[in-house]
C-alpha cells in the first residue's frame, strides 16, 4: 500500500539514476517497489482507458502513473513545433493537477487501506512493509495532521474510557468492568456496576458463571431477579422444582425465598438486588419468563415498544422494562421523575441525554439515573435499540 512515508528517506530512491529526483518521482519509485508490473505509463494518462488495466481498476494506484518514466540520457532539444508546443503545454497545464493528485493521495492512504483496494498484489502491504520501500519513519509530527480518531482507536488509548460518575447519573462502559469473586458464590465473577455506594437504593452487576459455578443466596429481606445474557442456568427452588433459562429469559426472586443458580457453560447475567418494601397483606410470587413471551404494552404519545417483565400489580416494587426504538425514535417526553434507573443497552446505538451532558451509547453500556435526572434517548444507529430499565414502582415515594 501507497504510504505518505514512502515520499521521504533516502532509501526511497532509484538505485541508478544518480542525483535525487524531485518529490513526484519518488512516488514513482515507491510505486515500484510495491507493484510487480511497474505500473506507470511513460506519460499522463488522463482516462483510465490508456492505462494498465490492473491500475485502471484501482483509481488511486494511477497515481502512480503520473510519474514521467524513468530517465535515459539528456534528451536533445527539439525544435519547437506547433504539436510539439501543444505537447509541452498541455504538460504545464498537468502539473497543478498533479499535485493535486498528490495532495489526494497523501490524504487518503489510510482510506485505501480500509477499502482494501490494493488487494492485489501492489501496494497492499500493511505500513510496516512500506518500510521496505522508505527505510524511513513518518515524518515528524505526522500524528499532528493525521489523527487517530476511528472509536476502535480510541478504546485503546491509555486511560481512555467513556465512563462518567456524576452526583445524579453515571454511564459506566465495558472498558471500565472490574471484576472479583462474588461473595459466597462458587466459581463465579462479579461486577458491580450500581450499588448503593452511588445513590441508589438497589444494585445491578454482571455474574460471570461457567461450568461448575453455583450461585449464593442474597442477603435477607433482599429481593432478586436474574437476567440471561449469555449461556444458559438451571434455577432449584427449595421445593425441588427446577427450570432452565436461556439467553433472554428471567426469574424473579422474591425476598427471603432459597434458591440456587448453577451453570454447565460460559453464562453472563445480569442481576437486580433491592431490600423489599412489604405492604401489608401483599406478597410477590416467583416468576420466571423470556422477553419474547411478554406482551406489548400501550404508550400512550410514545413511539418506543415497552414490555414489562414483572406483573404492574402492588406486590411489586420495582419492575424492569424492555424499551424498543427503531432507528430515528426517540423519548417524546424529556422525562423527569421520581423514581431511579438502572439501564443496560442490550442492542443498538444512540445519544442519552443526562442532565445537562449528551453520551453517544452503544450495547454493552450501563446508565445509573438518579431521581429526577433530566432524561431523553434518540435511537440512532442502523438497527434497533434495545435497552432494559430497572424502575422502582407502586410505592409511595414517602415510604
Ligand atoms: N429513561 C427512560 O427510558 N425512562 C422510561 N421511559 C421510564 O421511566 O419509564
Amino acid at each position: 500500500m501507497w504510504h505518505p512515508s514512502h515520499q521521504v528517506g533516502p532509501t526511497c530512491q532509484p538505485p541508478s539514476t544518480g542525483a535525487p529526483p524531485p518529490p513526484i518521482e519518488i512516488i514513482q519509485y515507491c510505486s515500484l517497489t510495491c507493484g510487480p508490473e511497474g505500473l506507470w505509463g511513460p506519460h499522463v494518462s488522463e482516462s483510465a482507458e490508456d492505462l494498465h488495466p490492473a491500475a485502471a481498476a484501482h483509481p488511486l494506484h494511477t497515481l502512480s502513473l503520473v510519474s514521467p518514466p524513468p530517465r535515459k540520457s539528456p534528451k536533445k532539444k527539439k525544435p519547437t513545433t506547433a504539436s510539439s508546443f501543444l505537447h509541452r503545454r498541455r504538460a504545464k497545464m498537468m502539473l497543478p493537477r498533479l499535485h493535486l493528485l498528490l495532495v489526494v493521495v497523501s490524504a487518503l492512504p489510510l482510506v485505501s487501506v480500509a477499502a482494501g483496494v490494493g488487494g492485489e498484489g501492489f501496494c497492499s502491504a500493511e505500513p510496516s512493509a512500506s518500510r521496505e520501500c522508505s527505510g524511513a519513519r513518518p515524518p515528524l509530527y505526522w500524528k499532528v495532521t493525521n489523527p487517530t480518531l476511528a472509536p476502535a482507536h480510541l478504546q485503546d488509548l491509555p486511560g481512555f474510557t467513556r465512563s462518567v460518575y456524576k452526583r445524579d447519573h453515571a454511564l459506566i462502559t465495558p472498558e471500565s468492568h472490574v471484576f472479583s469473586p462474588l461473595p459466597d458464590w462458587v466459581n463465579t465473577l462479579g461486577a458491580f456496576l450500581i450499588s448503593p455506594a452511588i445513590g441508589a437504593h438497589f444494585t445491578m452487576y454482571l455474574a460471570k458463571m461457567h461450568d461448575g459455578s453455583k450461585s449464593a443466596l442474597p442477603p435477607k429481606g433482599v429481593e432478586r431477579l436474574i437476567f440471561v445474557l449469555q449461556g444458559s442456568i438451571l434455577l432449584s427452588e427449595e421445593s425441588g422444582n427446577t427450570h432452565t433459562l436461556l439467553v433472554d429469559s428471567y426469574a424473579y426472586l422474591p425476598a427471603n425465598m432459597k434458591h440456587s443458580v448453577i451453570s454447565d457453560e460460559v453464562t453472563t447475567l445480569i442481576i437486580f438486588e433491592r431490600r423489599y418494601t412489604t405492604i401489608e397483606d401483599y406478597h410477590p410470587d416467583l416468576i420466571v419468563g423470556s422477553t419474547d413471551k411478554q406482551p406489548l404494552l400501550e404508550t400512550p404519545g410514545e413511539v418506543f415498544e415497552l414490555r414489562k417483565l414483572l406483573p404492574t400489580s402492588l406486590p411489586y416494587d420495582f419492575n424492569i422494562h424492555i424499551m424498543d426504538f427503531q432507528p430515528g425514535e426517540y423519548l417524546s417526553v424529556k422525562e423527569v421523575h421520581y423514581n431511579q434507573h438502572g439501564l443496560l443497552l442490550l442492542e443498538g446505538q444512540g445519544i442519552y441525554r443526562l442532565g445537562d451532558s449528551w453520551y453517544p451509547v452503544q450495547s454493552g453500556d450501563t446508565i445509573w439515573m438518579a431521581p429526577f435526572v433530566p432524561q431523553w434517548y434518540a435511537a440512532l444507529g442502523k438497527t434497533k435499540t434495545r435497552y432494559l430499565l430497572y424502575k422502582d414502582v407502586n410505592r409511595d415515594p414517602l415510604m
